[in-house]
C-alpha cells in the first residue's frame, strides 16, 4: 500500500500540489486525473522521490518510502525516460539490471515483452526507429520488468491506439494482481472509468475527490429520468424537483425533496403510460465536471 500524505510542494508563489493525500491500495490500480496543470507530475516526481516535498511525507506499507524501495518501483515519467539513440534490448537490460536482475533473467524477460507486443523482431533497432505508439510500449515494459514493487506511470496511454491500450492495461492488470500499487495519470476518463478500481481527482494541487467511482457516484445529487408516452412539459411544475431537461414524453430530474418522487410519478401515472422512471447513474465525465468546477 503506497500512502501520499499531506505532499506539498511550492515553486515561487504557486502552490503545485497543496496538502494531497491518497491512498494506493496494494494490487490496486488507481487513476490520476485533473486538468493541464493540475499537479500530478509534480506529486508523481515526489512520489519518486525526484522532486523534494516542501511538507509531507510518503509511506510503503506503513512506513516511510526509502530510496532502496523506490529503486524497485516501475516508473514512467512524462518525459519517457529511454534513449532514441540506442538499441531497444540492451537499453531494457540495462534498466533492469539497475534493479537488481540478472543480464540473463532481464534478456528473456525483455525478449518475452516484445514478442508478447509484437515487436519480437525489432529487439536490436534503436528505439527511434519505432512509430510513436511502438516506442510507448517500450517504455511500459522497461516500467513494468524486474517485478517492480510499485508502479507509477506519467500518462502511460496516451498517443496508444485502442488495442494497444487493451494490450497495456492487460499488462498493468497483471502486476497490481501480483499486489503492486499501481498509479497512473490519464486525460482519457472513459479508460480510467473501464480500467482502475479507484480514482483521484486534483484541481488547482488539491484533491477534490477520490474513491471508487460508486462512492463518487454517491457524492453527486443523483438524477432520474421519466420516460412517459405523452408530453413530459407538466413535471416542470412538480414541486419538490429541479429539472434539467424535458424532451417530448421524457424528463431528467433531480429529486429535492423526500416523496417528490413519487407524487411525480403518481401524476404520470394519471395523465398516461409510465415507459420508464429510473435512477441515472452520471458517467465519470459528469462527477469530474462537477467536482472540478
Ligand atoms: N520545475 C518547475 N518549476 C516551476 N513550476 C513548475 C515546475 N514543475 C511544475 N511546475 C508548475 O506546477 C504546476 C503543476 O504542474 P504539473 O506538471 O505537476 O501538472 P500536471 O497535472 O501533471 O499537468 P499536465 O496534465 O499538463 O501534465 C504547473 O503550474 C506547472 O507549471
Amino acid at each position: 500500500m503506497l500512502d501520499v500524505i499531506h505532499l506539498t510542494r511550492t515553486f515561487g508563489q504557486l502552490t503545485a500540489v497543496d496538502d494531497v493525500t491518497f491512498t494506493v491500495p496494494a494490487g490496486q490500480m488507481i487513476g490520476f486525473v485533473g486538468g493541464n496543470g493540475a499537479g500530478k507530475t509534480t506529486t508523481m516526481r515526489m512520489i519518486m522521490g525526484l522532486l523534494a516535498p516542501d511538507s509531507g511525507q510518503v509511506n510503503l506499507n506503513g512506513r516511510p518510502i526509502t530510496r532502496s524501495d523506490r529503486s524497485r518501483f516501475g516508473y514512467m515519467p512524462e518525459e519517457r525516460g529511454l534513449y532514441a539513440k540506442q538499441p531497444i534490448l540492451s537499453q531494457l537490460i540495462y534498466l533492469a539490471e539497475l534493479k537488481g536482475m540478472t543480464r540473463d533473467s532481464a534478456a528473456a524477460e525483455a525478449s518475452g515483452l516484445m514478442a508478447r507486443f509484437g515487436l519480437g523482431d525489432r529487439l536490436k533497432d534503436k528505439l527511434e526507429k519505432l512509430s510513436l505508439g511502438n516506442q510507448q510500449r517500450v517504455q511500459i515494459a522497461a516500467a513494468v520488468m524486474a517485478d517492480p514493487i510499485g508502479l507509477i506511470l506519467d500518462e502511460p496511454f496516451s498517443g496508444l491506439d485502442p488495442k494497444a491500450v487493451d494490450e497495456m492495461a492487460g499488462l498493468l492488470a497483471e502486476r497490481a494482481s501480483r499486489g503492486v500499487p499501481v498509479l497512473f495519470s490519464s486525460h482519457q476518463l472513459d479508460l480510467i472509468d473501464r480500467l482502475c478500481d479507484g480514482l483521484v481527482i486534483l484541481a488547482n494541487g488539491r484533491v477534490v475527490a477520490a474513491g471508487t467511482k460508486d462512492d463518487l457516484e454517491s457524492r453527486g445529487a443523483t438524477k432520474h429520468r421519466l420516460v412517459t408516452d405523452t408530453d413530459a412539459g407538466w413535471v416542470r411544475d412538480v414541486p419538490g424537483l429541479r429539472v434539467d431537461a424535458v424532451d417530448g414524453g421524457t424528463a431528467l430530474f433531480e429529486i429535492l425533496v423526500p416523496g417528490a418522487g413519487d407524487d411525480l410519478l403518481a401524476q404520470a401515472l394519471q395523465r398516461g403510460h409510465v415507459i420508464e422512471f429510473t435512477p441515472v447513474r452520471p458517467t465519470l465525465s459528469e462527477i469530474y465536471r462537477e467536482v472540478t468546477a
